[in-house]
């Protein structure tokens, strides 16, 4: 339905993204995701007839799209940038005709066709309560709402919005990607540039990742959202991609510039807050300070909200003992923390128990989860027991962060 062939995009002295071989069919939703700068609204305005190509060319249906005229093309796509407009004393209603003009004869007066259509808009982003509502009275997440519905008022075969989910909660962004899939399945195309990768993945059909002036990656998200590639599309240091969960997740990195950044400028009892230990019996600012340790023993996703917590207060982790196939092996291993494993399915064997008690002894602190304890994994009670036994401070944490704050 709509294609880019060898399409380089730009402005007057430079050129954002070359060689742009992307197609998206109707009933199918491309998601275009990239870092700041990356060229992702460049695009789309080229795409939309907003810039010239620079080279190659963008086809609808097999016609160059900037040969059209812009009275066919506005029946053919519609448009939802970012900018901000605020019509003068316009309501809901009033903006959602503005997507009628293409069709309404020279006077613009709207038909009871056209009518039906603007209402059955509002209807589809559940917006018919705005309609009597001023629009520069409206939310941000209103606004939007009302502006999707002047898009659908010009039944486009192809729908092209610009980071459409950036004002919105939550709740309301959940609300319009779901509301995208939908419209995908009344036979229009749609492409999208979204920021928020987690929602991009779980409703694009396809991606194209734009960064270094190409399209990085192109094709099913599921295949091309990589640990790898995702990391290096935003230049990751500090966090890693997850594949798995479709997320990101702090990283192990402490390192001794943050230290020493920390040490300049806190004292000794905000130290002990964000999980460092004083070397010295006398604080000095020249001390080096080093992350407490923590052992966490969990399994099954109890240990998910604990690890988040340790991690983002600078502690030193090792959690251990879990097995490869728990999703808390999962999200440590995005962490990058020190892990005591054992393979899928297996018992915990003599030697890797011996290792956690080993390590364990070397920590400051124990902290174990209300973890389903089954034959394979018997011996995380035994570690418990074991850390009980020794001069070490132990907190059971019981799923509330309140639990840890006595450590
Ligand atoms: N009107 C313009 N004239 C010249 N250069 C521009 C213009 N608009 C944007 N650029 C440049 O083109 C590059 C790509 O910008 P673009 O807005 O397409 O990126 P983006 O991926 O949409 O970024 P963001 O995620 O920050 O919205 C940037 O280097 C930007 O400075």
């Amino acid at each position: 339905m709509l294609k880019t062939e060898n399409l380089t995009v730009g402005y007057a002295n430079s050129e954002v993204l070359t060689d742009v071989n992307l197609n998206v069919h109707k009933n199918e939703i491309l998601c275009i995701i990239g870092p700041n700068g990356a060229g992702k609204s460049t695009l789309l305005k080229t795409i939309a007839t907003y810039l010239t190509p620079k080279k190659g060319a963008v086809y609808i249906n097999s016609s160059k799209i900037h040969n059209l005229k812009p009275s066919q093309l506005a029946k053919e796509m519609a448009v939802v940038l970012t900018d901000r407009i605020n019509p003068a004393n316009m309501t809901g209603y009033d903006v959602i005709s503005i997507g009628r003009h293409p069709y309404t004869g020279l006077l613009g007066r709207l038909s009871k066709k056209d009518k039906e259509i603007i209402m059955h808009s509002a209807k589809l982003v559940n917006a018919t309560k705005l309609l009597e509502k001023n629009f520069f009275e409206m939310s941000d997440g209103e606004r939007q709402k009302i502006m999707i519905a002047r898009a659908l008022a010009q039944e486009p075969e192809i729908l092209i919005l610009d980071e459409p989910t950036s004002f919105l909660d939550a709740n309301h962004k959940i609300e319009l990607t779901l509301l995208l899939r939908k419209l995908s399945k009344k036979n229009i195309a749609i492409i999208v540039t979204l920021h928020d990768i987690e929602l991009a993945l779980r409703i694009a059909d396809k991606m194209a990742l734009v960064k270094d002036n190409k399209i990085l990656a192109y094709g099913f998200p599921e295949d091309i959202m990589t640990t790898e590639t995702v990391n290096y599309l935003y230049g990751l240091t500090e966090a890693n991609y997850n594949e798995q969960i479709g997320y990101f997740e702090l990283k192990n990195n402490y390192n001794q510039e943050l230290t020493s950044e920390i040490n300049l400028e806190v004292n000794s009892e905000v130290n002990s807050d964000l999980g460092l230990n004083k070397t010295g019996s006398e604080f000095d600012t020249n001390d080096v300070l080093l992350p407490k340790k923590v052992f966490i023993t969990c399994g099954g996703g109890t240990g998910a909200k604990a690890l988040r917590y340790f991690k983002k207060n600078g502690y030193d982790i090792t959690v251990g003992i879990l097995h490869e196939n728990d999703i808390d092996y999962a999200i440590s291993k995005t962490m990058e923390v020190n892990i005591i494993s054992e393979k899928s399915f297996s018992n915990i064997s003599g030697e890797t128990f011996e290792n956690a008690k080993k390590q364990l002894l070397n920590c400051d602190m124990f902290v174990y989860s209300n973890f389903p304890v089954g034959e394979i994994n018997q011996k995380n009670n035994e570690l418990v027991e074991f850390a009980k036994s020794q001069d070490i401070k132990i907190i059971k944490f019981d799923g509330s962060i309140d639990s840890l704050q006595n450590l």
